[in-house]
């Protein structure tokens, strides 16, 4: 029998594909109290589901169990988002139990694609942020590390988009109106917070001062715990999400004294905290109610912490630093620093400076963006309001910070310290909650080295001069099990037969598959599969949208937010010169392409959704235009998401990653693209760098202006006109977006774009990087015409970008921020 090392997992027994059947029907019966023969797709989900928990809740058993003897260091996640997406087949690929499962059904007379299709989308985040911290935590269990992921159980997760006559329309998302098979409550570990009220100064018989915060409201926290299972039978790690509730359910004073909408208010009031995801990507909401979301998880994960701590430590804070660490995803958690800073000093009476020693070993600080209008300031007159204890404690942090740190270093430079402060003076004074995280955390990095570098560079110079080694990088990863092994079964069964079965947790395997890029059967076998993806993808197109695709047309995808500086509309722009091209030149020769798109646009966003609508009607002339010959079709596919990017991203030739130099922090879709084979079209931005360095300059399609360039032409002076008048294809594709040509009998409908463009400044230099973009893509469309010169381009695409796993990304948090033990599950 075969000795288990301390780092590695005693295998859980793996249920046969009998055992399976026998606890799904019994599920159907005890759980659901239903039966085979009348059973709805619905039911057999949920029997599915409970079954499957059989073996998550022994293995949720053993790790906590485990953790506990051992009494493991673990990080903590704090993250506002978790764009989890479906769990059914991810839960079944990680246990390692989905091919028993697929048969199983099968022979019970059910479709295992049609059970997967039953579960709506956890889309409990906006984007990129998100997405990573599900990767992240997948990441953390499979690797054996003990951690926790923090955040909000949403009632509402993003909205769900559709299109009227090419408009982005929202609607909410009900995720679990009907109840979510793969959460447990804990009332057990119910929290309280408060907010509003006021702070009074009293003293204690020894005269010392004391600060007594008396709350306006108390708010519930009701946890519920996603166990987070690790691949190959590891650890089971939990997500907990907090729900926000009225901390006594019913006032009946005030209901017996006639008031009943007072008594309900206080209840309806409460749980609005967690009932809506704001759906901003890359803008600071600046809302009350936002900051109340902010405090509300962190104060109830910080007292979940030490409730946890205290069990095996009472009072004694000593080892609360070797036992306890916190990641802030963004400054969105970023008033936790002051919550423990009030919950070790007022409620734990530690003298401050041991407490903010105890602070800054606890908490690092992961930033996602450099745009301005991203970085989180909150009036203090809200703090006040809200929080009248912690914009006390924020106050005496920033009066320390700047009497021991910044005077320190630049003694009597008031402009300095007028930038450093975490106080931003003015009519309005701000909290800056960027300034907060970094003086609070012992880490700070960046998500991409170009991105680390501008963090350093751009936006915390000074505060690196004060802590050059508190700056360091962690470049974004995405999970292989959810992003290939389990939305790319075909390529994942080629990728076992060449490079072994051990990628899915050692990426760098993939590797090896280059030495087969030149193999001509074997990339027929790649090529295969790409076009059986892109069949696949294609009729999931006539079914969202009722437009035709051709598989065998380029398949050219960008998927992502609606930004600006994502710059969906230069892609757009590209789309009107080949079409006008055609046009003009009927028989233009080029590879029939489709481009397609996924994007939501946050609802207060207007220029975002014009470049919807104009995406829409484009699409819409061009598709029905004969003349095109199918040379081009365009899609926009409606609410995308996690689930969509499963079905689009296998099915990619081109990875649109066109962003304007210096503004995306990463990107994670272009790891996701690239790994399946995807060539990418990109500038030099965020991780398409690293991605450039890894698969090498032959196998990217690199354009337009570098950050250096940007930076150089901003200073210059950019005028985008010159641009317009000086590139006759600019200059009449924009002037088209203000005829009715795509909008029958509404001319201008579209102009919005030109305006942005031209008298908008054109801020994000889309006609700066038009006419290299345009040479990038006519040398996308010359490579596709060599099959095997494609071929080899996409393989190496795949063999190249073993870097970007989660796995890597955790690993380098670990020794670069967390110093974290694995922690092999001992099972019992
Ligand atoms: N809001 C985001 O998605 C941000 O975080 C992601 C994860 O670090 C980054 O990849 C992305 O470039 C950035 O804009």
């Amino acid at each position: 029998m075969k000795k288990h090392t301390a780092t590695e997992a005693t295998p859980v027994a793996r249920l046969n594909t009998e055992q399976l059947k026998d606890n799904i029907v019994r599920h159907l019966h005890a759980s659901l109290g239903t039966d085979v023969n009348k059973a709805s797709p619905q039911a057999w989900w949920r029997a599915t589901c409970a079954a499957i928990n059989e073996q998550v809740f022994d293995g949720l058993r053993n790790t906590q169990r485990t953790h506990y003897e051992k009494n493991t260091r673990a990080l903590h996640y704090f993250s506002l988002e978790y764009l989890m997406g479906r769990l059914f087949s991810n839960n079944l690929h990680n246990l390692g139990l989905y091919d028993q499962a697929r048969q199983a059904l099968g022979e019970l007379g059910m479709n295992i694609a049609d059970l997967e299709d039953q579960e709506e989308d956890m889309a409990l985040g906006n984007g990129g942020l998100g997405r990573l911290a599900a990767c992240f935590i997948d990441s953390l269990a499979t690797l054996n590390y003990p951690a926790i992921g923090y955040g909000i159980h949403y009632e509402h997760g993003l909205f769900k988009q559709s299109f009227q006559d090419g408009r982005q329309i929202e609607r909410p998302d009900s995720w679990r109106e009907y109840g979510n098979p793969w959460e447990i409550c804990r009332p057990e570990s119910v929290q309280e917070i408060s907010v509003y009220g006021y702070v009074e100064t009293v003293y204690d018989l020894q005269g010392r001062m004391k600060k007594v915060w008396h709350p306006g409201r108390i708010i519930k926290g009701v946890p519920w715990d996603i166990p987070v299972v690790g691949y190959n039978g590891s650890s089971v790690n939990v997500l907990r999400l907090w729900e926000s509730r009225a901390s006594d359910f019913f006032n009946w004073d005030v209901f017996n004294s006639g008031g009943y909408i007072d008594a309900a208010r206080e209840n309806i009031e409460a749980e609005t905290i967690s009932k809506v995801l704001y759906p901003n990507d890359e803008t600071d909401a600046g809302k009350e109610l936002r900051l109340i979301q902010q405090y509300f998880f962190v104060s109830c994960s910080l007292k979940d912490i030490i409730r946890r701590y205290k069990r095996s430590h009472g009072d004694d804070w000593s080892d609360f630093a070797k036992q306890v660490v916190i990641q802030l995803n963004d400054t969105h958690p970023a008033v936790a620093i002051p919550e423990l800073m009030r919950i070790l000093v007022d409620r734990a009476e530690m003298q401050w400076d041991q407490a903010w020693n105890l602070c800054q070993q606890v908490f690092a600080y992961t930033n996602h963006t450099l745009l301005p209008e991203a970085l989180e300031k909150w009036p203090v007159r809200l703090f006040e309001k809200v929080l009248p204890r912690h914009i006390e404690i924020i106050y005496e942090i920033n009066r320390r910070f700047l009497v021991e740190q910044v005077d320190v270093l630049w003694p009597g430079d008031n402009q300095k310290k007028r930038k450093l402060s975490i106080i931003e003076e003015g009519h309005d004074p701000m909290v800056r909650m960027g300034h907060l995280s970094v003086v609070g955390s012992f880490r700070v990095n960046g998500v991409a080295e170009i991105h680390s570098t501008l963090v350093k560079s751009d936006l915390f110079p000074e505060m690196v001069a004060l802590w050059p080694d508190k700056f360091t990088n962690v470049t974004n990863g995405v999970t292989p099990r959810r992003w290939l092994k389990a939305c790319n079964p075909r390529l994942s069964a080629l990728l076992d037969k060449q490079v072994g079965t051990n990628w899915p947790t050692d990426l760098k395997q993939l590797s090896k598959f280059a030495a087969f890029a030149d193999d001509p059967a074997i990339q027929d076998a790649f090529m295969a599969i790409k076009q059986q993806n892109k069949a696949e993808l294609a009729s999931v197109v006539k079914k969202l949208t009722n437009i035709d695709i051709d598989p065998h047309a380029i398949f050219d995808i960008q998927i992502k937010r609606l930004h600006e500086y994502k710059r969906q509309h230069l892609n757009l722009l590209h789309i009107l010169a080949l079409y006008r091209r055609i046009l003009q030149e009927p028989d233009y020769d080029m590879v029939p392409r489709v481009f397609l798109f996924g994007a939501k646009a946050a609802p207060g966003y207007k220029l975002a959704k014009e470049i919807i609508y104009a995406i829409n009607k484009i699409a819409d002339k061009i598709n029905h235009d004969k003349r095109v010959k199918n040379r081009i079709k365009v899609v926009f596919m409606p609410n995308y998401r996690v689930t969509l990017a499963e079905k689009m991203i296998p099915a990619a030739d081109v990875s649109e990653q066109i962003s304007t130099a210096g503004k995306e922090a990463s990107g994670t879709g272009n790891m996701k693209l690239a790994l399946n084979g995807a060539v990418t079209v990109g500038t030099l931005d965020g991780a398409n760098i690293e991605i450039a360095e890894e698969v090498g300059s032959d196998n990217i399609a690199i354009f337009g202006l570098t950050v250096d360039d940007v930076k150089a032409l901003q200073a210059k002076g950019y005028n985008s006109s010159d641009y317009y008048y000086a590139d006759p294809e600019i200059k009449a594709i924009l002037d088209w977006l203000e005829t009715d040509y795509f909008t029958p009998g509404k001319p201008g409908e579209l102009a919005a774009i030109k305006r942005s463009l031209l008298e908008g400044g054109d801020p994000y230099l889309v006609l700066a990087d038009f006419a290299s973009y345009v040479k990038a893509q006519e040398k996308i469309d010359l490579w596709y015409r060599d099959k095997t010169l494609w071929a080899k381009k996409a393989m190496l695409n795949t063999a190249s970008v073993g870097k970007f796993t989660s796995d890597r990304s955790i690993e380098d948090y670990v020794s670069r921020v967390w110093q974290l033990q694995k922690c092999a599950v001992n099972v019992k």
